[in-house]
């Protein structure tokens, strides 16, 4: 059989991934008509399954790139009406080439003190020095500005999700690698920002630290106050956090495992680094890193994210 002089039916999917081509490595057994329709059967179901994710994933790309875009009419999204989407000939992907990096969202979530501000500044400060422009939307720093009229009841922490998620999709728009840290306590707050961006252009980045660990830290003194019931309703004490299931990484302190609360200058240095690959669903590998070589990780294979070797600012 013989694929050569054929276009590829659909743009992107090469010809080994297309239906009725298969390739026999052995030859040399005698021929068995019958294993070999089970084989040819069994490769053509998967060849099927692999064609359907390929479409799927390009169904994807295109429902994405047009979700809430009505490009003819006038449109009514929330309590805007009558509103129309306007095209610009330049697009992400001219951003992007101008750039010479993928525009995405690398969101992390975790307790108060799990080191989400840390890694995001480490992550900026790398990518800095490679010559990549990414920027940081820190809970914190938001809440000064654009989002200093929410408090942190459900709904309100819902909304700063929500509003969080719709900027940091603008700078991926725009071409930036885009950083957010927030508490993010909620699963569904999370899944509602990751479901704005096509698939891939956003990483889930979970701090995996125990409460106890981030309560010994304590930088700002707010668990004490928490705990004296001074601050109520604060996450972790007595307000919920939702761990994520499905993260594309998983980063936590040694200190987990290592059973200490109050961490050497060692185990300060240290963490780790869980790549979750979701196509598998299964970890795909564990890395232990010095915190100075923390993360080289973008627009690499099935997640953004790569793990390098890189100098920390001393
Ligand atoms: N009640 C309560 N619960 C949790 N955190 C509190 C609370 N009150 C104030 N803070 C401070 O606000 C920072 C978290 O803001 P976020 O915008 O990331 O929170 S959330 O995503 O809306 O849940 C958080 O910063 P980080 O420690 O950097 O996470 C705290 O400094
Ligand atoms: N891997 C780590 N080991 C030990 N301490 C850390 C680590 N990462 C961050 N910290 C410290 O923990 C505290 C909280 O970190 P921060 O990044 O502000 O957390 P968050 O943004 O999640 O509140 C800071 O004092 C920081 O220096």
């Amino acid at each position: 059989m013989n694929a050569s002089g054929l276009k590829p039916a659909l743009p992107g999917i090469s010809r080994s991934k297309r239906l009725g081509f298969f390739s026999f490595s052995d030859r040399n057994k005698p021929f068995d008509s019958k294993q070999r329709g089970v084989c040819l059967i069994k490769a053509a179901m998967e060849e099927t399954q692999t064609l359907k994710q390929d479409v799927n994933g390009m169904v994807d790309k295109l429902a994405n790139r047009h979700a809430g875009k009505n490009h003819n009419q006038l449109s009514t999204i929330g309590n805007s009406t009558n509103i129309k989407w306007h095209e610009c000939p330049v697009e992400k992907i001219d951003r992007e080439k101008l750039l010479k990096q993928k525009g995405c969202v690398i969101w992390i979530t975790g307790l108060s003190g799990s080191g989400k501000s840390t890694v995001a500044c480490a992550l900026s400060h790398m990518l800095y020095q490679r010559g990549n422009l990414s920027y940081i939307l820190d809970g914190d720093n938001v809440r000064h500005g654009l989002n200093r009229d929410l408090s942190f009841k459900a709904e309100d922490r819902a909304e700063n999700i929500r509003r969080v998620g719709e900027v940091a999709k603008l700078f991926a728009d725009a071409g930036f690698i885009c950083i957010a840290c927030l508490i993010s306590p909620y699963r569904r707050d999370r899944a509602e920002c990751r479901s704005m961006l096509p698939n891939r252009d956003f990483v889930e980045v979970f701090m995996d630290v125990p409460l106890q660990v981030c309560e010994n830290r304590d930088p700002k003194g707010l668990y004490k106050l928490a705990r004296a019931g001074k601050i109520k309703g604060f996450t972790g004490i007595d307000d919920p956090y939702e761990p994520p299931l499905d993260a594309e990484v998983i980063v936590w302190s040694k200190t987990k495992y290592s059973g200490q609360h109050k961490c050497s200058q060692m185990h300060c240095e240290s963490i780790h680094i869980h790549l979750h690959d979701l196509s598998l669903r299964r970890m795909q590998c564990a890395s232990f890193l010095s915190f100075g070589s923390l993360m080289e990780l973008i627009n690499c294979g099935t997640c953004n994210l790569v793990l390098p070797r890189a100098s920390r600012k001393q």
